[in-house]
């Protein structure tokens, strides 16, 4: 379902550095993935090339048979906001917006009905255990909590991939423990396809597969039972 074939990424300027080196990955749907790996080693970068936020020099990014590198900018940008959800570090609430309304701007971003926005919200609010928060603001939630929110926004538009950049790098380990379970549990439940880059290899112990990223590219270095 998601396919990369040889990808190429250089950093060009004073700091230009080659990256990856012809990348190969298949992870079918349904799957969920952990990425680890030192530091530098390109994590973010493999990241920011399958979400479309950044261009390869070369190579396929395949989701469901669309080669991403081919796309347009704007054509990227449509296909991200339909099929991906994504969870980050630092949460990347918006401040000025309440919970629902966090939660339902994926669903604003995609043209969903105005009248649909607010029930979808609530219904995902609700399965990550905030339903009550919906009027509260980010600032009014633990980090915990905060996270749970962000969980509910990757997922509210069904997105076919999700993309978690160290999602519990800001938490302390028992919402951490919490929030990975939550994740585990809405990714299989929605059949979704998921990718988590973290250096915790307990947090990576939550996915099916682990992998290691390196020079020499992506090994499997475990498996759940
Ligand atoms: N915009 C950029 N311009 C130049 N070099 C960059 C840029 N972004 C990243 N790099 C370099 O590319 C390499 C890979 O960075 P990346 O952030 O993908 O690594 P990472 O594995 O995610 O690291 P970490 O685990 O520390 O988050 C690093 O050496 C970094 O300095």
């Amino acid at each position: 379902m998601l396919s990369i074939e040889n990808l190429q990424k250089t950093y060009t300027g004073p700091q230009g550095r080659s990256v990856l080196q012809g990348l190969s990955f298949q992870l079918p749907a349904g799957d969920y993935a952990a990425i680890m790996g030192e530091s530098g080693t390109g994590k973010s970068t493999l990241l920011n090339l399958i979400a479309g936020l950044d261009t390869a020099d070369g190579g396929s990014i395949r989701l469901d048979g669309t080669d991403l590198t081919r796309l347009s900018e704007a054509e990227r940008t449509r296909l991200r906001r339909a099929r991906m959800g994504f969870i980050f570090q630092a949460f990347h609430l918006l401040p000025h917006l309440t919970v629902g309304q966090n939660v339902a701007l994926p669903l604003a971003l995609n043209g969903t009905p105005k009248r649909h926005r607010e029930g979808r919200a609530a219904a995902m609010l609700d399965a990550v255990g905030l339903a009550d928060r919906a009027r509260s603001y980010p600032r009014e939630l633990s980090g915990g909590q905060m996270q749970r929110v962000a969980v509910a926004r990757a997922l509210v538009h069904e997105p076919q991939l999700l993309l978690a950049d160290e999602p519990t790098g800001n938490l302390d380990q028992d919402s951490a423990a919490q929030m990975l379970e939550l994740l585990r549990q809405q990714v299989r439940e929605r059949g979704c396809t998921a990718i988590l880059v973290t250096h915790s290899r307990q947090a990576a112990e939550s996915a099916d597969r682990i992998y290691q990223l390196g020079a020499t590219g992506l090994q499997l270095i475990g498996q759940a039972a």
